[in-house]
């Protein structure tokens, strides 16, 4: 094929930008309006008003559930918290294996096993209350298993879940064997119900092509957490940290900001493939950091309004601003998680959505394979002999 046409473009935005390929009744992203959606709930109002385990029940059976439902479906995920003994007993040689990258790395190999030790079975052998049941169980365990690989890391015993607590108190629990304070859990739980979904970006997307061929659910999800972790999607919160520590103090953010912007690195915590508007979530988590107070709280606000001026003066025309990770990074450190945590939690709130997206997909029996266009040497020749 000849160079030119070989580089002439293809008829998709680049990355599939904004390309439309399912129908989906759980939500949606509206990127010019800086507004996003679970079903037909604001995302944001949810937060507000609303415990993790209402928007769990949410995505799962479809309703906002009563006091009565809300009991039943609370106590039933509880129960699902606890590891059995063959999973608990590998633990230790996964976080000693998966050390030097961290838990999140720990939670792909222990979502296999775990899926595995619970019978999972391909969704494509399997009907929707079987379904139902393994995206509940793989949900209440993630927490368990990503608090148990933080601490084995750091040589100490994992904490046994407690079923009295609220899953975000008892995630906080789980990291630290101390209950938490009430208004540090009730931060945290707003960060994990405002992260649960958010339409077909990177994560979900694999999920949903790995259940199109009918896979087991722990296979759905281990390909989504690997999305998950890259820095350009949920690797980002921990980054957007460690920019503030390199920035230091409040004289330098002009000087550090404008060098890298201009050696074309990227600023974390700023951009998104589909807001052309501040990340609503973004204002939610700066009112909770503010609530939460500190010297910290301060310079994030003035790096923001530094690293918006300067996005836009440097990169003209892109509609750069802040995305969810900047000030999810800041609560979670203001709450005391350790910064290995931060994309690991994310996956906490994460893997409900990727499970309604599973069980979602489930339903359609279309294979998802879409084309490359081959732009290599023509296949003409005949193989040499060896
Ligand atoms: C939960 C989430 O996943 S939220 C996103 C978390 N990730 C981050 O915060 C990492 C930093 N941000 C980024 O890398 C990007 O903004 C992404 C990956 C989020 C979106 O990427 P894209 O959709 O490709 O961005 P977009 O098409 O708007 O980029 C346009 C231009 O802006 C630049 N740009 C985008 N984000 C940034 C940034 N944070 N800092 C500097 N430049 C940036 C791109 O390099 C590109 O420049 P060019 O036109 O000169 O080539
Ligand atoms: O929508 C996206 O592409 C990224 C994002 O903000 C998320 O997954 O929460």
């Amino acid at each position: 094929m000849p160079t030119a046409e070989r580089k002439a473009p293809i008829d998709v935005p680049r990355g599939l930008k904004g390309v439309i390929v399912a129908d989906t009744s759980l939500g949606d992203v509206r990127g010019a309006e800086g507004f996003y959606h679970y079903r037909e709930f604001s995302a944001v109002e949810l937060a507000e008003n609303r415990s993790f385990e209402d928007v769990w029940h949410l995505m799962s059976d479809g309703t906002l559930p009563d006091a009565a439902r809300r009991a039943a479906f609370t106590a039933e995920t509880a129960a699902l918290r606890h590891l059995s003994a063959d999973v608990r007993a590998a633990l230790p040689a996964i976080a000693r294996g998966t050390a030097s990258a961290g838990p999140l790395a720990g939670l792909r190999t222990a979502l296999s096993l775990a899926g595995a030790a619970a019978g999972f079975r391909p969704l494509y052998d399997i009907d929707p209350p079987r379904r139902r049941a393994d995206a509940l169980a793989a949900c209440a365990a993630v927490p368990t298993l990503l608090t148990a690989l933080h601490r084995l890391g750091r040589g100490l015993e994992p904490v046994e879940p407690r079923d009295d607590l609220p899953y975000a108190a008892n995630y906080l629990y789980m990291i630290t064997g101390q209950e938490p304070d009430p208004a540090r859990a009730r931060a945290i739980e707003r960060y994990l119900i405002s992260t649960v979904d958010h339409g077909f970006n990177a994560s979900t997307f694999t999920a949903r092509v790995i259940a199109s061929t009918g896979a087991d659910l722990a296979a759905c999800l281990v390909g989504a957490v690997g999305a998950l972790s890259g820095p350009l999607h949920g690797g980002a919160p921990s980054r957007a940290l460690d920019t503030l520590d390199a920035i230091g103090t409040p004289d330098r953010i002009d000087d550090w900001l404008r060098e890298h912007i201009l050696a074309g690195d990227r600023i974390m915590g700023f951009g998104h493939p589909v807001y052309r508007t501040e990340d609503p979530r973004s204002r939610m988590l700066k009112a909770i950091a503010r609530g939460l107070g500190g010297e910290l709280v301060d310079f994030a606000v003035r790096v923001e309004e530094r690293a918006e001026a300067l996005l836009a003066e440097l990169k003209p025309g892109r509609e750069l601003h802040i995305n969810v990770e900047f000030f999810a990074g800041v609560v979670m450190e203001l709450c005391g998680l350790p910064r290995e945590m931060f994309t690991p939690t994310f996956a906490a709130a994460r893997v409900v959505g990727w499970s309604a997206n599973i069980l979602e997909q489930a339903e359609d029996s279309k294979i998802i394979r879409p084309a490359a266009r081959y732009v290599g040497p023509p296949p003409a020749q005949p193989v040499p002999l060896a």
